[in-house]
């Protein structure tokens, strides 16, 4: 059975004009070491009350990507436009219509109970107001669903999302969908119309942290000091915003991978320290940095959909100093997806995993940028610690500083474009001295697993400031902390927040922990946005049937 959307029913949960309240009981545990008595370690549980208020006013969005004339930001772009106009294209097998599969928010489900032994789903996109980017077609066909759907969830036009951004490279986003190579000719040919006209704002450049190659793009620049490149950013921001009239604007990294900013007391390690270097035209602060502290300084979330640590130290303190919303890094796609739930899976069930070897070939700009092997390097770092979490969760497969062995290998091949083919080898020890080895092979085009994520990273982040807390004992209620973690599911390498300091709202917490493997992150997320509408986390128990 499936509800196309639902109200919650509950004496904690309150459906108001414009914002939606509930009392959530959020049940966990505590950890107390041996007492006094010497009586070992005990596990307390513990529950401790939250009040949830998500505002329903759901924005006209703006996202501006850095990047946008790649190939994932055309694609997106297309894809978008494809879904809104109810475009269809013929290929040699078929006449395909606009989806958005791949995409967590738009084409996943959840489970809300069941109805006399039925399972009962909805849209994963229901469970609160969240941007939502209606389709020609289900605008056409589930008219009276949408008359409902618009009472209980605020639904917005389908022009919800007015795309904008930077590019080093001047083309339109029509040329440079057609020089991504991703799309499907026919459908390429329909969208030109739309995206002819659709031009990126010069970007910030510096050879220094990518690959020598791409120099040959480099034509749409921003020149100046730092401090006069993150001005223009912050002024181009105001004018979108000014021109599109959208309400809210997210803005999302996803231009080539950099080199690793080095983090040095007194350059980029406080926030002062950053600022104070940006003033000084300092070298050694990267593109995605100064993009970085124009969004915060403007305090427009901004996401990283690439491996290198745009998020210094002090970018991070700023970031909470301002209560900006920041996440990343590095869209978890395809590969390292897959490392998440197979590591997950087999540590979850005592198979040790002992060497993983993932090799991965593809001839697109990205696979260009990544040959230089300072830039690999960034990525290298974020494909190989998805599994350090797992690992260190089970001591009883692994002694204390023994982990798999862990290879990444990238290699550029021109003629396979977008189509990334990725291999992998996994061997684990088993049963009895047994060995198990299994081989994937995994073939498609990179961005059109991309996209429908960074349509995710943008929507979630938006909501994510809608969304205000308040645990019992506090008086006031706060947004989420500004590092998003919510982000994690879509990130290979999330980030936390993992030093104390004291932000002008609340005190972080201890270090976040990492959490890597993908059916935690999702049921995560899941269960955050449950709690929103007063729902208790899925816990897949089923007692009723037992
Ligand atoms: N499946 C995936 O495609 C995937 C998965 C994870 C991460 N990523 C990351 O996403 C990013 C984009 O991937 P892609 O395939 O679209 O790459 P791409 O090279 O096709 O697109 C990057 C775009 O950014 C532009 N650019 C580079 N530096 C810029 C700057 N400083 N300011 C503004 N524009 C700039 C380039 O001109 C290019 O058009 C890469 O860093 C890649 O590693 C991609
Ligand atoms: O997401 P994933 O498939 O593990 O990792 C991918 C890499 O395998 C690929 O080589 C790179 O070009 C993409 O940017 C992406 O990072």
């Amino acid at each position: 059975m499936f509800l196309d959307s639902f109200r919650v029913e509950s004496p904690r949960v309150r459906y108001g004009a414009s914002e939606i309240e509930s009392e959530y009981r959020y049940d966990t545990t505590e950890v107390v070491p041996p007492g006094d008595g010497g009586a070992g370690w005990v596990v307390r549980p513990k529950s401790v009350t939250y009040n949830f208020k998500t505002s329903t006013s759901v924005p006209k969005l703006g996202v501006m990507l850095v990047g946008w004339g790649g190939n994932n930001g055309t694609t997106l772009t297309a894809g978008v436009i494809a879904n809104r106009e109810g475009i269809s294209w013929e290929t040699k097998e078929k006449v395909h219509k606009a989806n958005y599969f791949g995409s967590l928010t738009q084409a996943s489900t959840i489970r809300v109970g069941s109805h006399n032994g039925e399972e009962v789903h909805a849209p994963f996109k229901s469970l609160v107001p969240m941007v939502m980017i209606l389709s020609l077609n289900f605008l056409c066909t589930r008219y009276l669903t949408i008359i409902n759907m618009s009472k209980s969830m605020h639904v917005v036009d389908p022009n919800a999302i007015v795309f904008g951004g930077w590019d080093i490279s001047n083309l339109s986003m029509a040329d440079a969908m057609a020089r991504a190579k991703v799309l499907d000719i026919n459908l390429q040919k329909k969208l030109r119309p739309y995206m002819q006209s659709m031009m990126p704002l010069p970007g910030i450049f510096n050879p220094d942290f990518v690959a020598a190659n791409q120099g040959a793009r480099a034509n749409n620049l921003i020149q100046g000091t730092k401090k006069e490149q993150v001005e223009q950013i912050k002024k181009d921001i105001r004018e979108f915003k000014e021109k599109t009239k959208v309400d809210k604007v997210v803005v999302l990294w996803t231009a080539n991978t950099e080199r690793y900013s080095n983090v040095v007391a007194g350059l980029n390690d406080t926030m002062d320290n950053l600022m104070a270097s940006l003033e000084k035209n300092e070298a050694e602060i990267s593109p995605s940095t100064l993009y970085a502290i124009a969004c915060v300084s403007e305090g427009v979330p901004f996401v990283n959909g690439s491996p290198q640590n745009t998020f210094v130290t002090g970018l991070i303190e700023f970031a909470i100093n301002k209560n900006s919303v920041i996440g990343g890094d590095d869209f978890k796609s395809g590969q390292t997806k897959m490392k998440s739930v197979l590591v997950d899976f087999l540590v979850g069930a005592g198979i040790k995993p002992t060497s993983i070897a993932s090799y991965n070939h593809l001839g697109n700009n990205d696979g260009m940028n990544l040959s230089a092997p300072q830039v690999f390097r960034s990525k290298e770092i974020s494909k190989s610690s998805v599994v350090d979490d797992m690992v260190a969760s089970n001591p009883i497969l692994y002694s204390p500083g023994e982990h798999p062995d862990h290879v990444i290998v990238i290699k550029y091949i021109p003629y396979v474009g977008d189509s990334k083919r990725a291999m992998d080898e996994y061997t684990s020890e088993i049963f009895m001295g047994g060995k198990n080895t299994i081989v994937l092979h995994n073939t498609c085009e990179d961005s059109l697993l991309a996209a429908p994520i960074i349509l995710d990273l943008v929507l979630l982040a938006e909501l994510s400031t809608r969304i205000q807390l308040k645990a019992e004992g506090q008086d006031k209620f706060h947004s989420f902390h500004p590092v998003a973690t919510m982000l994690s599911y879509l990130s290979k390498a999330p980030l936390v927040s993992f030093f104390i300091l004291f932000a002008l709202v609340t005190i972080v917490p201890p270090g976040t922990p990492v959490v890597n493997a993908l059916a935690k992150q999702r049921a995560m997320l899941e269960n955050i946005l449950r709690a929103c509408v007063g729902l208790a986390p899925e816990n897949n128990m089923m007692l009723e049937h037992k």
